[in-house]
């Protein structure tokens, strides 16, 4: 598996640390506000629980399944919700948990339906942001990194669902792709 990659991107050291700091922020911003973490199935997993381990405060998690790449590079433009939380979230303060903001239409799609189920407050945590990928304006209020405009895996992140158990991000090399064109 990791000669499949062409080059690392972010460390196991720098994800490391992104967590700490953005666990710790979440700690200061979230006092006494007993949030619920929504991870994002499958990309966020581990980006999750590395986050979560670095807060300090009351906190439920819960999970949504949502996909649009279907394993491959390019966001087939719409969403399917594959499996639904299980909490209510009316009335709750709701952190969204993202391996990665690219076109912004998964978050989209997932603000306006926690907003339809009345969430109190939204905010969105994640590892990577692509700013140049987007296609519909949708922002993150936690960033660990902002990436350039590169297709990546490892940590979460797939290419026909494998590599998501590397523990760095890395950028593949051109012959894994098979004749798909990475952006
Ligand atoms: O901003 P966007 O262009 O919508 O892309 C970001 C989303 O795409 C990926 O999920 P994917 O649909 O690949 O499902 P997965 O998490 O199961 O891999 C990623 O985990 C984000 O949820
Ligand atoms: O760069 C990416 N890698 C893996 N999955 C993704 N989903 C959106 N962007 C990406
Ligand atoms: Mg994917």
């Amino acid at each position: 598996m990791n000669n499949d990659i062409e080059r690392t991107l972010y460390s196991v050291e720098d994800i490391k640390e992104a967590a700490h700091r953005l666990g710790q922020q979440l700690t200061e911003d979230y006092q006494d506000k007993r949030p619920i973490l929504i991870s994002v199935l499958k990309g966020a997993i581990l980006w999750t629980v590395d986050v979560m381990r670095e807060m300090d405060i009351m906190a439920e998690v819960d999970f949504i399944d949502v996909s649009s790449y279907h394993g491959g590079v390019a966001s087939a433009g719409e969403i399917q919700l594959v499996h639904d939380l299980s909490a209510d979230v009316a009335g709750r303060n709701v952190i969204i948990m993202e391996d990665i903001i690219d076109t912004g239409r998964t978050l989209q799609f997932l603000i306006d339906l926690l907003k339809q189920r009345q969430a109190k407050d939204i905010k969105v945590c994640t590892l990577l942001d692509k700013p140049e990928g987007r296609v519909v304006a949708a922002k993150a209020d936690y960033v660990g990194f902002k990436l350039p405009k590169e297709f990546v895996v490892g940590y979460g992140l797939d290419y026909k669902e494998f590599y998501r158990n590397l523990p760095y991000v890395g950028v593949l090399k051109p012959s894994v792709y098979e004749g798909d064109r990475p952006e």
